[in-house]
């Protein structure tokens, strides 16, 4: 039962009218340079074999793990680590499915924003990756032989941190600065949205999907675990606004539930030693089991396809140490190739390029001008400038 009718109108809407699309075109017609969409994130190795390269990456970069004499020790970290997650990559299936999502996510939303704004037609979807290939020097090379002059950096983590979106947006201006990206480029950009109805509707209806597995005369006492990538403690104290957009999603997305179910916001993935943030997602489906609370359901809410963090972490870790507990224990699916969520992305990209072309919103969000206040990495201050001044 939907507490918000508009929400289900919405939904309604959103999956009949991406069921019309037959083909996917990507190709700016000859003559017309595109509107360039980039969807930035962190990627993934397609293949077991490219898993050290992704986390050498990984880990030289400081704006996510700030390290001392970095380019000598994240090396041999990432050469330490690389079995181990190997293995995990092998155990889901060969390598993550992050592009092959981002691919088909992109040319569905440039086909339909096509239809939504024609006046900035044709639109051509870009990847770059922060680790993992295409990286930003490949999509700059291809962006430049289109003849790219407008684009929209898009990120495609839904809520923002600085270790995230921020490392992405400084790889943009350092590539932006040196020329790489093209001469003449007006750059504006989407920087979170994590409330965004589609996202929400989206998240909302894998919910209602997983909950259909469990019995109905006691199915309002499952548990909905959301469960987020963790920050270090380090990042959440200088002020990052991650762990608020994140809470903003799940209320949204129990808001839209109509609070159907009990719920927890839980946080998974942390790597080292150093303090981060909590409950763990493990432990915490142990501590229901322990309270008697016997079926959960798993909601990644951070991300917008599967990955390690939901195929093997919340799939093969979790999960099976919780039914092992007797627990009944289901995961709510990614985003991957729903046609609400890719409809979404197509209504966000639409209302920013219209609402720019008004003159309604700036290049980028009020919010994103705004360090953290415990900031202090210079690099942030100069990339939020560039892209306030368009790219300049
Ligand atoms: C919103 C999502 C993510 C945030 C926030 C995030 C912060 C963050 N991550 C690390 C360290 C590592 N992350 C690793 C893998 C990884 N991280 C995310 C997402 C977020 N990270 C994903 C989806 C993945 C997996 C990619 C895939 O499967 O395709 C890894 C590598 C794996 C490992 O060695 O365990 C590390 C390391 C830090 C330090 C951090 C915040 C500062
Ligand atoms: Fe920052
Ligand atoms: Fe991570």
């Amino acid at each position: 039962m939907h507490k918000f009718p508009q929400a289900r109108a919405l939904a309604r809407s959103l999956s009949t009218r991406s069921r019309g699309l037959a083909t996917l075109h990507n190709a700016p017609p000859a003559g017309k340079s595109p509107t360039g969409i980039v969807m930035l994130n962190m990627g993934g190795p397609a293949t077991v074999p490219e898993t050290n390269d992704f986390l050498r990456n990984l880990f030289m970069d400081g704006d996510l793990i700030p390290l001392p004499f970095q380019s000598l020790i994240a090396p041999w970290i990432a050469r330490r680590r690389t079995p181990q997650i190997e293995q995990q990559y092998a155990d889901i299936g060969g390598g993550s499915p992050i592009l092959r999502y981002t691919r088909l996510q992109g040319e569905r939303m440039a086909a339909l924003l096509d239809e939504l704004h024609p006046a900035t037609a044709p639109h051509k979807a870009y990847i770059a990756f922060r680790y993992a290939k295409p990286l930003t020097d490949e999509t700059a090379a291809e962006m430049k032989r289109d003849g790219v002059k407008r684009a929209v950096a898009f990120t495609q983590y839904p809520q923002y941190s600085c270790s995230t979106t921020g490392s992405s947006l400084n790889e943009l201006w350092r590539k932006g600065r040196s020329g790489a990206l093209g001469e003449g480029v007006e750059w504006s950009v989407i920087d979170r949205w994590g409330t965004h109805p589609g996202f929400v509707e989206a998240i909302a209806q894998n919910i209602e999907r997983a909950l259909s597995k469990f019995d109905e005369a006691t199915r309002s006492d499952v548990v909905l675990m959301f469960s987020a990538h963790s920050l270090p403690m380090s990042v959440v104290n200088r002020g990052d606004p991650y762990v608020l957009e994140v809470s903003a999603s799940v209320a949204a997305v129990m808001d839209r539930l109509g609070h159907s179910n009990p719920y927890r916001l839980v946080w998974q993935s942390q790597v080292g030693p150093s303090a981060w943030m909590g409950m763990k997602t493990g432990e915490a489906l142990k501590g229901l089991a322990r309270l008697g609370r016997k079926k959960a359901i798993l909601v990644p809410i951070a991300f917008t396809s599967d990955h390690i963090e939901t195929l093997y972490e919340l799939d093969l870790e979790y999960a099976k140490e919780a039914r092992e507990l007797g627990m009944q224990v289901e995961r709510s699916d990614s985003l991957n190739d729903s046609p609400v969520f890719i409809r979404a992305l197509a209504d966000l990209a639409a209302t920013h390029l219209k609402e720019y072309s008004a003159g309604a919103i700036g290049s980028t969000s009020l919010q994103m001008g705004l360090r953290c206040p415990g900031c202090t990495n210079a690099t942030c201050a100069q990339q939020k400038t560039w892209f306030a001044r368009g790219g300049r």
